[in-house]
């Protein structure tokens, strides 16, 4: 159990300051707890003695007053600091978690990593928000109250004092058992949670691929299966701890009958005072709410340490070494020396040897798989070579810094990711001090002014998450006047393979060779016409480079080149 709370109050990192703060209200909130059984003293004491003095009633009223003001105030800035570690504790991990992924390689991010990473930042640091401050407050305070509390009543009176020990030592008894028990199923429900938020995100993910196979209610299975589990761990975690929070209840009340008992044979035996009994008898009933307070922490304690456990995975994800040096390449030219790159054991590229010069385009085609868009992402160190090195002017890119790496590259992908901000945002997202003059100006380059200055609020349109507002050519458009504006000497463009309308293939054309002047151009081509116009055509098949040369040249060789072209001009009626 203590390993569990020091787990949570080193989580709590920065916020650790909040709690203690907490605890030592918590700590005053239980002395004006205990201002209660003093007014009840002050007026057992002048109803034994048979005074008719009104002061100790007005004395009791105050201390009365006092406890419920006091413990008013008390609890409400315990609850504020509560709130707030659990916050901020839970929202710098967050930030934590954003930072990490930013240095993991891209090799991490697929759908599973995807569902893991969701279901950590929202249900299970949910989790460590809600419950790990008020358990750890719950707790500790519960156990240093009664701990006083005790103290007080053995000075009082010792044999009550020595009742009130044994029943909290039979109460924590059995909550050591609790907590054993809690541990052992704590990780299940945990992991269970998370597959739940896994399975639903999925779904959501592939919700149109379920409905146009007509599955929707069929398509939930895992999802239903996931909910069941949920279920059916709650109810064991439910059906585990009955008996105990049982157990413990029926502990708690043995003992207030026993120091009840005791104190009225103390008083008939004479070896009590009637007015202490009479307080005996009344202390039997508020002796142990601090540590019920505690006992009430530990249910949770087990959960929360899992929920952190899980949370802290990420720290053990594998880093991109980041020993870089900040480097501002006079010349661009991109080289690949002897590179072999594998996806965990299954190589992809084998030996690969290349130069894309500086200021000149190159194009990438090849059959699916055969390594394009892997080979495009080892330049932006998306991974990290397994052998030979990637140069962009002279240096390997392990050597930059990933900062000034991705200073020298801008990509466009095919599948164009925009944020749920407006265009204008989306258009600086590299470059967020642009002005608005400089943003049109990108635009108007990359043929999306008019299309923009269309839309309701113009550029500042908030777009639907994901681009969902936007068309597939309109949106590669928004991405290439985002690169306009970063302005890197590379560009790495991976073509639309989507049939683009001949008005909109036309200004993507434009946009692109806007982009594209004057820099490093390397482009998984799909295209005949950008495929022609290239100053070097790589052919790559099953991660080697087969052919290389311009389009005169690899047309007049037999082989892939030869084949790619005429299935083009035959499939598109293309004239070269
Ligand atoms: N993140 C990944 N993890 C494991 N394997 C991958 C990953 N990405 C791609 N692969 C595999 O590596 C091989 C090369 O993929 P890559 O995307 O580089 O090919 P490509 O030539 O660009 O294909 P396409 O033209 O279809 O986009 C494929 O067999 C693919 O399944």
């Amino acid at each position: 159990m203590i390993g569990v709370l020091k787990k949570i109050w080193h989580f709590a990192g920065e916020e650790q300051g909040n709690i203690r703060k907490s605890m030592i209200l918590g700590f005053f909130y239980a002395v004006f707890h205990m201002f209660q059984i003093a007014a009840i003293y002050v007026v057992v004491l002048a109803l034994v003695g048979g005074s008719t003095d009104p002061a100790p009633a007005w004395q009791a009223l105050g201390l009365l007053l006092a406890s419920i003001l006091g413990r008013a105030v008390l609890n409400r800035f315990s609850q504020l600091q509560q709130t707030h570690a659990g916050y901020f504790m839970v929202a710098n991990k967050r930030i934590s978690i954003g930072d990490k992924l930013k240095r993991v390689p891209m090799g991490y991010f697929n759908d599973q990593s995807l569902g893991e990473l969701t279901g950590i930042t929202t249900t299970v640091l949910d989790e460590v928000e809600s419950t790990g401050p008020m358990v750890l407050v719950g707790i500790l305070g519960g156990l240093i109250n009664s701990a006083v509390m005790l103290l007080c009543i053995l000075f009082w009176d010792w044999r009550i004092g020595l009742l009130a020990l044994a029943g909290m030592l039979v109460y924590l008894a059995l909550l050591s058992g609790m907590e054993k028990q809690s541990a052992k199923i704590a990780p299940k429900r945990q992991r269970d949670e998370a597959r739940l938020v896994e399975a639903v995100l999925e779904q959501l993910q592939g919700m149109s691929v379920i409905k146009s196979f007509n599955l929707t209610g069929k398509g939930d299975k895992r999802v239903r299966q996931a909910l069941e589990d949920s279920r059916a761990n709650n109810l064991a975690v439910e059906k585990l701890f009955t008996p105990y929070i049982w157990g413990q209840e029926m502990v708690l009340h043995l003992f207030s009958v026993l120091i009840l008992a005791a104190s009225v044979g103390l008083c008939l035996t004479g070896a009590m005072s009637l007015a202490n009994a009479l307080m005996a008898v009344i202390v039997s009933f508020l002796i142990f709410s601090q540590i019920q307070s505690a006992g009430s922490g530990v249910s949770a304690l087990r959960l929360v340490g899992s929920s952190i456990d899980h949370a802290n995975q990420v720290d053990d994800i594998p880093e991109m070494d980041q020993r870089g040096t900040v480097i501002r390449p006079e010349d661009h030219e991109i080289v690949f020396d002897h590179v072999n790159f594998s996806y965990g054991s299954r190589p992809i590229l084998k030996d690969v040897s290349l130069t894309i010069p500086d200021r000149t385009t190159t194009a990438i085609v090849g059959p699916s798989g055969s390594g394009k868009t892997t080979l495009c992402n080892l330049i932006a160190r998306f991974w990290d070579v397994d052998g030979g090195r990637v140069t962009i002017g002279g240096r390997d890119v392990r050597e930059y810094t990933l900062e000034s790496l991705m200073e020298q590259v801008s990509m466009v992908f095919q599948r164009v990711y925009l944020f749920a901000d407006t265009v204008e945002n989306n258009i600086k997202f590299g470059c967020p001090d642009a002005t608005h003059e400089q943003v049109v100006e990108a635009a108007k380059k990359a043929c999306c002014h008019d299309f923009i200055s269309a839309l309701p609020d113009g550029y500042n349109t908030v777009i639907g998450e994901g681009g969902a507002t936007l068309s597939g050519g309109e949106k590669q458009r928004i991405s290439i006047a985002r690169c306009l504006l970063k302005d890197a000497p590379i560009v790495i463009f991976d073509e639309a393979t989507a049939n683009v309308d001949p008005e909109n293939e036309d200004q993507l054309q434009r946009a692109m060779e806007a982009l594209t002047r004057e820099k490093t151009v390397l482009m998984i081509a799909h295209r005949l016409k950008t495929v022609r116009g290239a100053d070097q055509i790589l052919v790559l098949d099953q991660g080697s480079v087969v052919q290389k040369g311009t389009h005169d040249e690899l047309i007049q060789q037999a082989g892939i080149y030869r084949d790619f072209v005429s299935e083009r001009t035959e499939s598109s009626r293309w004239t070269l």
